[in-house]
């Protein structure tokens, strides 16, 4: 089956630092792929080079088989790849429902006339319920986005992805900066997504621990480098990683 996206030789130097090195990646379709490593390791660069927000220095990126190099990132979301954005897409006065229902008016290019139509009112609202449905967030529908906790925003944001219907969704570091008690209902979210069994998912995590028995495969990252690729039995059994992970390569600064 052909890949839903691969990189080869992919490499990015900003002055003199290659922040990634060489990576090569081969993602199938509906695979959960999580990308881990240390601070600094490049990780959030190489998801930038991955949804366009920055262009290589060397190397190509291909979706489904098509050269997407050169695209932006608008044209990579309008080809079905999703990326999340810490919240800045989230309009605080509006209930957590209004933001999925403008995210799926928006996905859908209806302009605001439609809304005369009722049904069509009604099939977006319904498609907005059950996304929040999706992420755990029902209870909280009627609320003012502002008013919602830090977790329940990510997932809110996790929700509004879902509404792009992007067949590759890149999730960047989606536990980031919130709290304990908060973490298993989001990764709870995430598994439901991984078992509706429809989308591709590539993951940053800092914490190789919290996503190991949801992905397929782990991909580390060290300095820009790869420094492996596989199972997550493969990975926690190499010894490469073992020695990164005993010299200090993962530290609890996020
Ligand atoms: N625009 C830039 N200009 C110069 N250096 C950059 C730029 N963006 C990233 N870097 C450098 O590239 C390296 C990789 O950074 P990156 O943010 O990708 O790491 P990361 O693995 O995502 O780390 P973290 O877990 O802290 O987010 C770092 O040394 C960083 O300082």
């Amino acid at each position: 089956m052909k890949p839903i996206l691969e990189t080869r030789d992919l490499t990015i130097a900003f002055g003199g630092h290659t922040a990634v090195n060489g990576v090569d990646l081969t993602v199938p379709p509906r695979h959960f792929k999580s990308i881990i490593g240390p601070n600094g390791a490049g990780k959030t660069t190489f998801f930038n080079l991955l949804s366009g927000e920055l262009k290589p220095t060397r190397g190509t990126v291909w979706f489904k088989g098509q050269d997407i190099t050169s695209l932006s990132p608008y044209e990579r979301t309008r080809l079905g790849i999703g990326r999340s954005f810490q919240i800045t897409n989230v309009f605080p006065n509006l209930t957590a429902l209004e933001n999925v229902r403008l995210a799926v008016q928006s996905r859908e290019g209806i302009r605001y006339n439609v809304f005369r139509h009722f049904t069509a009112y009604r099939r977006l609202e319904e498609e907005a319920q059950e996304l929040l449905h999706t992420v755990l967030l029902s209870d909280v529908a009627g609320s003012p986005a502002r008013m919602l906790a830090h977790g329940e925003k990510r997932k809110l944001e996790i929700a509004m992805l879902l509404a792009l219907n992007a067949e590759l969704l890149l999730l960047d570091e989606p536990t980031a900066g919130i709290s304990m008690e908060e973490v298993p209902a989001i990764l709870e979210v995430i598994r439901g997504i991984k078992e509706r069994g429809d989308r591709s998912i590539v993951l940053i995590e800092h914490k190789m621990e919290m996503v190991l028995d949801l992905s397929d495969s782990l991909m580390v990252l060290f300095n820009g480098k790869l420094l492996a690729d596989g199972s997550p039995q493969e990975i926690m059994n190499n010894e490469l990683v073992q020695s990164a992970y005993l010299g200090g390569f993962y530290d609890d600064a996020s």
